[in-house]
């Protein structure tokens, strides 16, 4: 649909209407663009578009939605400065074009910025404060992408990365560990604050009342409990990317699949490890990876080798044949701070599906902290890593972390809070948010396996739990009893449909003399809420709602939704980094009934 939409822009048959018509399957960031003329909506939707079709995933199509939603901003203040639109004004540069630039800070998805007048420059992998000799790429008619060249004057929040397959070209999973985790922090802060700008200006907030300073992470290496690596028959060489003609287009391996030309995967070139940005059909081998814990890196090496050793096939993403997919290794701290490990096979269906075991039962043996070893089958041809059925081949399908009080087990298919350190706060921190008294009754959507919630159970009168997820579901329902947690219940629903006005949910909300919610907490994926989510909300007037969110753009936009007509007030703003040395923040805001 968004391919058919830019062809039909580019090749410009299509009305500014219909255009506006078809632009309303997308993201609300990006409809916010006026539609005046046809080419500033293509310019914007092609972007986005261009993402999705390289196959990042989602959540990176959000961040560079959200860098363009930045850039609209400079457009806006254009206009409010009486400028010509940034589709008139002079682009002052030219594609290929080399020079000097100092960079300002980071946009959203960690690009450096550095501005020409108005102009601005997008340029990865840069340090605020450097002066950058760069050539310019692709040029805009109000911004640019360009390229490090040469750093001539260094910045003093330049640092040493830890780790070899940091940079440019290597794995794309951190983008900041060359910049002190000081100046992350300032530049995460200054993002959310970006965000919260309009919001503020627009609801005379003032910042300082409500923005709460930065909430560090104690630990920025090994703090992460989960990590999802690849196998793949294409190695990423780094530099590759120099030699665009010697890349394979999926255009290319579409015409020899039409012509029935096979594609042969190259058995030999075998590797485990990550997708470089940008490159979502090579993989870089990952020896050590410092965001996660020793024991997964041991794991990760033993299985690189032995499964190249294995007469076994990595799936290819054009072909869309081979066996092995991912490997997801999981870590958690019970109750009594002992470490226990899931290892997560991802694999196609298959003659290869019990391949594993004999692997499995040695992966085992050979490292105690493993609890769990499971194949997950999958028939998907995106990058999902969640399988449609599985298989336990070692231990047991869960593991179990102790957070608050609470024992939380979660299987492979459930999401579980990536920074255990951080959680802690966090949960801490909405606890604190929810300010709860014994009468109160709590709805946690988005709940999970249930983690918010029971943390908050006793601190009320009950609590509901709702998610779309039926493992999750049922893992909360399970984890309400460990916990001898009586005052909790558990929905499978999905919120990004009309679910809630349910009879049947709102019968659950009016029985056994327990009055409805009237505490909310949500902890929605980076999309943010259904507007028939807010549209509900504001119908049932819960006296206070608690915002969590992985992404800023989306919960300015709902908060925005939910203040309407003046029922809320923003009372605070909680930033918590739960992802060092990545551009991802978490955001904790609540809304009080006025
Ligand atoms: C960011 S997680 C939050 C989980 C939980 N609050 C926690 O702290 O562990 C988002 C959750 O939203 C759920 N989810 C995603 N889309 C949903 C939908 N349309 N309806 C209900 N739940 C959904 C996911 O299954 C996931 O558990």
């Amino acid at each position: 649909m968004h391919r058919h939409l830019s062809f039909n822009l580019a090749t410009g048959f299509l009305s500014s209407q219909r255009a506006f018509t078809l632009c309303k399957h997308i993201r609300k960031t990006i409809l916010t663009v006026k539609v005046i003329r046809k080419g500033s909506i293509f310019e914007r939707i092609s972007e986005y578009d261009s993402c999705r079709f390289l196959g990042l995933p989602v959540t990176t199509c959000c961040t560079t939605t959200h860098s363009l939603s930045d850039h609209s901003k400079e457009t806006d203040s254009k206009k409010a400065n009486g400028q010509s639109s940034s589709s008139t004004q002079k682009v002052p540069i030219r594609r290929g074009e080399e020079l000097e630039l100092r960079i300002q800070g980071l946009v959203s998805g960690g690009d450096g910025i550095s501005r020409i007048g108005r102009y601005v420059v997008m340029i990865p992998h840069a340090v605020p404060g450097q002066l950058v000799k760069v050539v310019i790429g692709r040029v805009r008619s109000s911004y640019a992408n360009a390229k490090v060249i040469q750093v001539v004057e260094q910045s003093p929040y330049e640092t040493e990365p830890v780790c070899e397959h940091f940079g440019q070209f290597g794995c794309g999973g951190c983008k900041f560990q060359h910049i002190s985790y000081n100046k992350q922090l300032e530049e995460k802060y200054q993002q959310v604050l970006r965000h919260y700008e309009g919001l503020f200006t627009r609801s005379n907030y003032i910042v300082e009342n409500v923005m709460k300073p930065i909430v560090g992470s104690p630990v920025i290496f090994g703090y992460r409990n989960k990590m999802e690596f690849t196998f793949s028959n294409r190695r990423w060489i780094p530099g590759d990317h120099l030699g665009e003609s010697k890349r394979i287009s999926s255009a290319v391996v579409e015409e020899n699949l039409r012509n029935e030309v096979s594609f042969k995967t190259n058995e030999e070139d075998f590797v485990l490890g990550l997708k470089p940005a940008g490159h979502f059909d090579k993989v870089l081998p990952i020896e050590y990876c410092h965001i996660q814990e020793t024991v997964a890196n041991e794991i990760l090496n033993w299985v690189q080798k032995r499964t190249s050793e294995m007469h076994t096939t990595a799936y290819d993403v054009y072909s869309h044949q081979g066996f092995l997919r991912n490997l997801v290794i999981r870590t958690a701290r019970n109750e009594r701070n002992e470490l226990e490990v899931m290892v997560n096979f991802v694999t196609s269906f298959g003659e290869d599906s019990s391949l594993l075991r004999p692997l499995a039962l040695e992966l085992g043996k050979q490292f105690s902290s493993i609890r769990s070893i499971v194949q997950n089958f999958t028939t998907s041809k995106g990058g999902a890593s969640k399988g449609e059925e599985e298989q336990v081949l070692f231990g047991c399908n869960y593991i179990q972390h102790y957070v608050l009080g609470r024992t939380l087990r979660f299987t492979a298919n459930c999401f579980f809070q990536t920074n255990p350190l951080q959680t802690e706060k966090l949960y801490q921190i909405v606890r604190e948010a929810a300010n709860l008294k014994v009468e109160d009754v709590v709805l946690d959507l988005f709940c999970g396996i249930g983690s918010i919630g029971l943390c908050l159970a006793s601190d009320c009168k009950y609590v509901y739990g709702i998610d779309v997820v039926e493992e999750a579901i049922q893992m909360a329902k399970l984890n309400a009893k460990i916990n001898g947690v009586r005052n909790a219940e558990f929905i499978l629903a999905n919120l990004e449909k009309s679910s809630l006005q349910d009879p049947e949910i709102q019968r659950l909300f009016h029985r056994n003399g327990i009055l409805p919610p009237n505490v909310v907490i949500v902890d929605p994926p980076r999309g943010g809420l259904h507007s028939t989510l807010i549209k509900w909300l504001r119908w049932m007037k819960p006296s206070r709602i608690v915002y969590v969110s992985c992404n800023p753009a989306t919960q300015v936009r709902d908060l925005e939704s939910l203040c309407l007509m003046q029922r809320y007030r923003l009372v605070s703003i909680q930033p918590v980094d739960m992802f060092p040395h990545t551009p991802h923040i978490e955001c904790i805001a609540i809304l009080e009934r006025i």
